[in-house]
């Protein structure tokens, strides 16, 4: 049985009010108790299995920011699962097939396969530039797919659900879709012409009237509504969901699946009939059972699939492939997470549009896990964010070289730590009981920090799981000021070393933060790794140190044995984050640390 992550949530918020009532004077120790549990229900023997996708990116040009947001995304949830000790699948690729890549090859003088493989290397070479963890890159090119395709072909038809029929309509090329003539508008084109576009995509169409393979979409409507009505959380965030649940009380006509072959030579021949090629988006979404290993064993990845998708696919991956799959027997994905675009200048950042920007020329820029944690930090799944350049750098400046980097800097300075060890924890200077708190030198804010610590994790995971990274990285950023203000509040650079009451009360300081900055380089890990790797390799934290249940904060304050306490800290190998240069100041180059100004 899965237990969903909110109701582990719910059940632990009734059972912190039983501990609430068990330790009266410690609300903290509630708080303890109930992360714990948290953790411990996290990756349920019934949950260990994750498979996680994007989608595959068309190759009929290189790849953009936007490719590399979708990609991100998805790493960030396969790191996580990682993190929690699940096994996680994750797979990407490039789609190859269709009008589009035939005439973009003619364009370029290439033949199709070359041509493909080119921009698909292209793709790859930025996905392991930006540490982007896939264990599959599917190319549709590749025989296990076209086999895969093939046997999924021959299981709708045998059901019946594939015929031949006729087809005439408006198609864009563009988009590789089939469109209602209330989808249609007019427009006119560079030179004036009055054309017919799609009102989605604004993408020119064409009237289409060919002989094809017609697939029995409309039978599936009130399945799809039956399905989406008992799992409302099967398409996230919630204004995509209602917005399939809106399509779906409008008529679903029936959906060709496949092109004559004298139009279309570039995609995988229709079994039995030469004179067909099977429609690209059919080819296309049947790769993730592909990857999953359909048609021989799948279903131990299959069964728990999860999509990420850009909301300009929503319709093929919400109506289509459910269609498709409830045809074929198969079980539906778990969730399809939807994300929006990012725009230049308020227009959706596209390949045919050509305003697009270069990631990899960006996060040579301004570092693989910079452009990663912007994206992450400020893509809104439900909103569009546009793209600026002098935004990135005002945001990771701020937060991760100054609010990271500085408390980062503060706790390992010599002047502060010059044993350069993780100090003691005095637990007089900090006391966990009410009772004793007046005689400690902790005050109420800092007693207010550590629950905020406390319970950050059960924060981030839950943004994680819907894939609102923003907000885990708010959460994070929130507590981040709060460590550099319990620091900056008590000064311990003020403090008389000579005085051994002050001593303790230092390496305290030093120790709690030291704490807090483990547990944010923990949960940092699945969004910028290689900072988060520099961040707990400089405060000595191993390897096997850094799971999600290894997290457990601050123990000495429960009065049990702290690991760290009073091992060596890590060589130093530099600031975590070099400050970046205004782009309009120069271009883009690393400025000078604010090392010594970070100090006080
Ligand atoms: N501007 C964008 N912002 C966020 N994600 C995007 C953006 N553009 C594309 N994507 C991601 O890439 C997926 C596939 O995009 P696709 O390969 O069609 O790129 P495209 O630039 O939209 O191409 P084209 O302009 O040829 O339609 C989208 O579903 C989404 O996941």
């Amino acid at each position: 049985m899965r237990i969903p992550y909110r109701s582990i949530i719910r059940g632990c918020q009734t059972v912190q009010k039983l501990l609430q009532r068990a330790f009266p004077v410690s609300p903290v120790s509630a708080q303890w108790h109930q992360q714990r549990l948290i953790l411990r229900c996290m990756c349920t023997k019934e949950e260990r299995n994750h498979y996680i996708t994007t989608p595959i990116f068309y190759v009929n040009a290189s790849p953009h920011l936007g490719h590399l947001y979708s990609a991100v995304l998805a790493d960030c949830l396969h790191r996580y699962r990682l993190l929690q000790g699940c096994n996680s699948k994750f797979a990407t690729g490039t789609d190859e097939h269709g009008l589009k890549i035939q005439q973009a090859a003619e364009a370029a003088g290439k033949d199709p396969l070359s041509f493909c493989t080119d921009v698909s290397e292209r793709f790859k070479h930025l996905f392991r530039s930006c540490n982007v963890s896939h264990t599959d890159f599917i190319r549709t090119t590749e025989q296990r797919h076209r086999r895969a395709v093939e046997h999924f072909w021959s299981v709708l038809q045998n059901k019946g659900l594939i015929y031949k029929g006729s087809y005439e309509g408006w198609y864009s090329t563009q988009d590789e879709s089939f469109l209602t003539p209330q989808q249609v508008g007019d427009a006119l084109d560079s030179s004036g012409r009055k054309i017919k576009v799609s009102l989605e995509s604004g993408h020119k169409v064409e009237w289409m009237k060919e002989e094809n393979f017609m697939f029995r979409l409309s039978e599936f409507r009130p399945q799809l509504r039956d399905w989406l009505r008992g799992n409302p959380r099967a398409v996230q965030p919630e204004r995509f969901y209602q917005a399939v649940l809106h399509w779906l009380q409008e008529d679903l006509p029936d959906l060709s699946v496949s092109r004559q072959r004298s139009r279309l030579q570039w995609g995988i021949p229709v079994p039995n009939d030469p004179e067909q090629t099977i429609y690209v988006w059919l080819d296309a979404l049947v790769n993730y059972l592909t990857v999953a290993g359909y048609p021989d064993k799948y279903s131990q990845w299959w069964d728990v699939a999860h999509h990420v998708v850009g909301k300009d696919i929503l319709k093929f991956h919400t109506i289509y492939w459910p269609a498709f799959l409830l045809g074929a027997g198969l079980p539906l994905p778990q969730v399809i997470h939807v994300h929006s675009h990012w725009t230049v200048g308020g227009k959706k950042m596209s390949k045919s549009l050509g305003n697009v920007v270069d990631p990899l020329e960006r996060s040579q820029r301004f570092t693989t896990d910079g452009m990663r944690y912007f994206l992450l930090r400020q893509g809104v799944p439900d909103s569009d964010c546009d793209y600026n350049d002098q935004k990135l750098v005002k945001l990771l400046n701020a937060e991760l070289a100054d609010s990271l980097g500085g408390l980062l800097n503060r706790c390992t300075a010599p002047s502060l730590n010059p044993a350069q060890i993780y100090p003691s924890f005095c637990p007089n200077s900090f006391p966990s009981d009410q009772a004793s708190r007046l005689r400690g030198r902790a005050v109420t804010e800092d007693y207010l920090m550590l629950t905020a610590v406390q319970s950050l994790p059960a924060v981030v995971a839950q943004h994680y799981e819907s894939l609102h990274v923003y907000k885990a990285l708010e959460a994070v950023g929130s507590c981040v000021r709060q460590t550099n203000g319990f620091v900056q509040r008590h000064a311990p650079w003020k403090l008389d070393r000579g005085d051994s009451d002050d001593q303790r009360w230092l390496d305290t300081i030093i120790h709690v933060s030291l704490e807090c900055l483990r547990i944010y380089g923990t949960l940092l890990q699945p969004v910028v790794p290689e900072i988060a790797n520099k961040l707990l390799s400089r405060l000595g934290v191993q390897p096997g140190e850094r799971s999600w249940a290894a997290l457990n904060f601050l123990p000495r304050y429960q009065g049990q044995d702290c690991p760290f306490e009073g091992r060596a800290l890590g060589c130093d190998s530099g600031v975590l984050f070099s400050r970046l240069e205004n782009p309009n100041a120069g271009k883009g180059k690393p400025a000078k640390t604010k090392k010594a100004a970070n100090l006080m």
